[in-house]
């Protein structure tokens, strides 16, 4: 007997676009069901890509976080763009986030423009309906329909959870059938140094506001199991001394808090004790040195 329409175990990749604070990682939370993602209030803090996977009974959706489209002046904001455009490029969907504005946002709008540059179907995911009358989101909708971009357009409210199993059905359609790309357990293929990397970020942009997270680069240098607990070491470059004063805050006290609320996130998601270490470094021009930003994995 030929199995069914809906037997048919699906997989594949879909790579979130949207400008910061649409809610990519939110929705990432909602769709995962734990908190695995970076969630924070302040933009761009997933400044790398973040690969979660979602396995269900009848198929795997692999979620590809896309770097903001910026404009191209700075070599940072150049290999940016260039992950951009090859995350979109390679993946079964693309999942452009939005919010529902009266106009189109210039920067998605830009986004747009990418993803009709690549073959990969796409859908909208209008975020934060909770935000606005329902009245209010037809004419967005047709906006958005008149750019002739997109095979489906969903309200959502990643927060509260309204739509996103819609949301998660209509991927499951649009992805071709095939087994598995990772085993069921796998929740991320990221290694474990980016998780705790993106802790000490999420602390750092809690604690010290908006301009320092922007001009810092978390780096594990090492991560050593013995046999009581784990003893992490972290680098924390900053452009100037000036970050660094911020940083490391009078007799150390901004530092000792970060550290110890990163630590007990770290333990939180290892389930194991953490000894953590942090050093903040003056790192001149770190996102203007190209060879810099290849070794922080930007490039
Ligand atoms: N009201 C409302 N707020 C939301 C919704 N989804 C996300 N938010 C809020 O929007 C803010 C940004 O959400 P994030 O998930 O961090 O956004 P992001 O797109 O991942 O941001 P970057 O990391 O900067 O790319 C947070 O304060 C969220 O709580 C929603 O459906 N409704």
């Amino acid at each position: 007997m030929e199995p069914e329409q809906s037997q048919v175990f699906r997989s594949g990749i879909v790579a979130l676009a949207g400008r910061p604070n649409v809610g990519k990682s939110t929705l990432v939370n909602t769709i995962l069901g734990r908190e695995l993602s970076i969630v924070t209030p302040k933009a761009q803090t997933t400044r790398n890509r973040i690969t979660a996977i979602h396995t269900m009974p009848e198929a795997q959706l692999v979620l590809h976080d896309t770097p903001g489209i910026h404009d191209p002046k700075t070599p940072l904001n150049r290999a940016l763009v260039a992950i951009a455009a090859k995350t979109l490029e390679d993946a079964d969907i693309i999942l452009l986030i939005t919010e529902p504005l009266e106009e189109i946002h210039r920067e998605d709008l830009q986004i747009v423009d990418m993803i009709g540059k690549t073959r990969t179907p796409a859908v909208l995911a209008l975020n934060k309906i909770d935000t606005v009358k329902p009245q209010a989101l037809l004419p967005v909708i047709e906006n958005f329909n008149r750019l002739e971009r997109f095979e489906e357009i969903v309200p959502i409210s990643a927060l509260h959870g309204d739509g996103v199993t819609e949301l998660v059905n209509i991927l499951i359609r649009m992805l071709p059938p095939g087994p598995a790309l990772f085993p069921e357990d796998e929740i991320s293929d990221l290694p474990v140094r980016f998780f705790v990397a993106e802790i000490v970020r999420e602390q750092i942009t809690r604690m010290t506001g908006e301009e320092i997270p922007y001009k810092t680069s978390v780096v594990v240098e090492s991560f050593k199991e013995e046999s009581e607990r784990i003893l992490i070491h972290v680098d924390v470059h900053t452009e100037r001394d000036s970050q660094k004063k911020i940083l490391i805050g009078k007799g150390g006290r901004m530092i000792k808090q970060i550290g110890i609320a990163a630590r007990k996130k770290i333990e939180d998601f290892l389930e194991a004790p953490v000894r953590l270490e942090l050093f903040v470094k003056v790192t001149p021009n770190w996102t203007k040195n190209e060879r810099m930003l290849r070794e922080f994995g930007y490039m």
